[in-house]
């Protein structure tokens, strides 16, 4: 009867995933506007196993929560930077200059993209200029960033390290300060070996800082065509299923530039305004998490992807699975 059971149960689990029956997704702030096609392409992913899967996140708001539980700030990568006492007695009011000028620009829902490009680009220029011409130690940025690290969303960590053990590549998208988010993810355990961040990353020349290194990562070119000719590129362009995370509508890009046969799941995290934002999220997104401080929807996602491709590949007997996949490139 064992063997029987045991065959009973692979069925069933190798069969069509419902959206009913998995709990994360029948709460009632995961809104779907078309729970079909999320059940679909979950049944897909699960299907065509981690080796077709890729992760793509944005960090600020989407890796970092919202609103955290003791309602202290949580401050994006540009903020941490900010923060630094050593930066130069001109530079915070300059950059907020910089700040209202084009952040109006950045948002405004009139003005087509094409054209805000050229001003995200002057305001991203000037912004790395600021950042020239004077001594800066890193440990000061750690130190800043140090008291971020509790403000990762609710079981991050077990987020990251599914990812990891199912040798999933993730890519972080930040159009802020690299060095700040990769700070935060070091001190917080969740730099693994198969996480990317694309990001601005300080350059440095003669002991000074000098600007940002290139390419400029700013909010509309946010997505994988940058990566095109990168050693990353050549890792994931053949991954053609993607989960996409993000709490901002332009996130939902970020996977722009991946082949057009891909199936991508996007899930939007919607905190701020929602009964005006509702509208547009769920046209953005194809599952929107309203005021969810945590990871247990794509955990929850990444489990079923997990039971069934240990059903396939059973741990060998000193526990590592059979299945490696190269990922030095990362
Ligand atoms: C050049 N620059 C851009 N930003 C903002 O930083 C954001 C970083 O972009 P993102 O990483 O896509 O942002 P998000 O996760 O916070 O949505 C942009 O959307 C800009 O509004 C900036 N913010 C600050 N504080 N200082 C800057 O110099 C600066
Ligand atoms: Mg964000």
């Amino acid at each position: 009867m064992g063997n029987n059971d045991g065959i009973q149960e692979e069925q069933n689990s190798e069969g069509y995933m419902r959206i009913q029956d998995i709990p994360a997704l029948n709460q009632s702030h995961c809104k779907m506007r078309d729970p079909q096609l999320v059940e679909r392409i979950i049944n897909e992913f699960v299907n065509g196993g981690p080796e077709r899967m890729q992760f793509v996140s944005d960090f600020d708001y989407t890796i970092t929560k919202q609103r955290t539980e003791d309602n202290l700030p949580v401050l994006s990568s540009f903020g941490i930077f900010h923060e630094c006492k050593s930066l130069p007695p001109y530079f915070k009011e300059a950059t907020d200059k910089l700040f209202h000028k084009y952040r109006p620009i950045e948002i405004d829902p009139h003005m087509p993209v094409e054209e805000k490009v050229q001003y995200m680009i002057e305001w991203w220029t000037q912004s790395s200029k600021l950042v020239s011409g004077f001594p800066f130690d890193e440990s000061e940025l750690d130190h800043s960033a140090s008291k971020y690290k509790r403000a990762l969303r609710d079981r991050t960590h077990e987020l990251f390290a599914t990812l990891l053990h199912l040798q999933i590549p993730v890519l972080v998208f930040s159009a802020g300060l690299g060095n700040s988010v990769v700070s935060v993810m070091q001190q917080a355990g969740i730099m693994h070996a198969n996480v990317k961040v694309i990001s601005n990353f300080l350059q440095y020349r003669e002991g000074l800082l000098d600007g940002f290194q290139l390419p400029m990562i700013h909010t509309f070119n946010k997505n994988e065509t940058v990566l095109v000719g990168s050693e990353y590129y050549d890792l994931v362009h053949t991954r053609d299923h993607i989960i996409v995370m993000g709490d901002s509508i332009g996130d939902a890009e970020m996977a722009n530039g991946v082949p057009a046969s891909s199936h991508i799941l996007k899930i939007g995290f919607l905190f701020d305004h929602v009964e005006a934002n509702m509208e547009k999220y769920m046209n953005t997104f194809d599952i929107v998490l309203v005021d969810d401080q945590t990871m247990d929807v794509p955990n929850a996602l990444l489990a079923l992807v997990e039971q069934r491709h240990q059903l396939r590949h059973p741990r060998v007997a000193n526990g590592t699975s059979p299945v490696v996949l190269a990922n030095s490139a990362l």
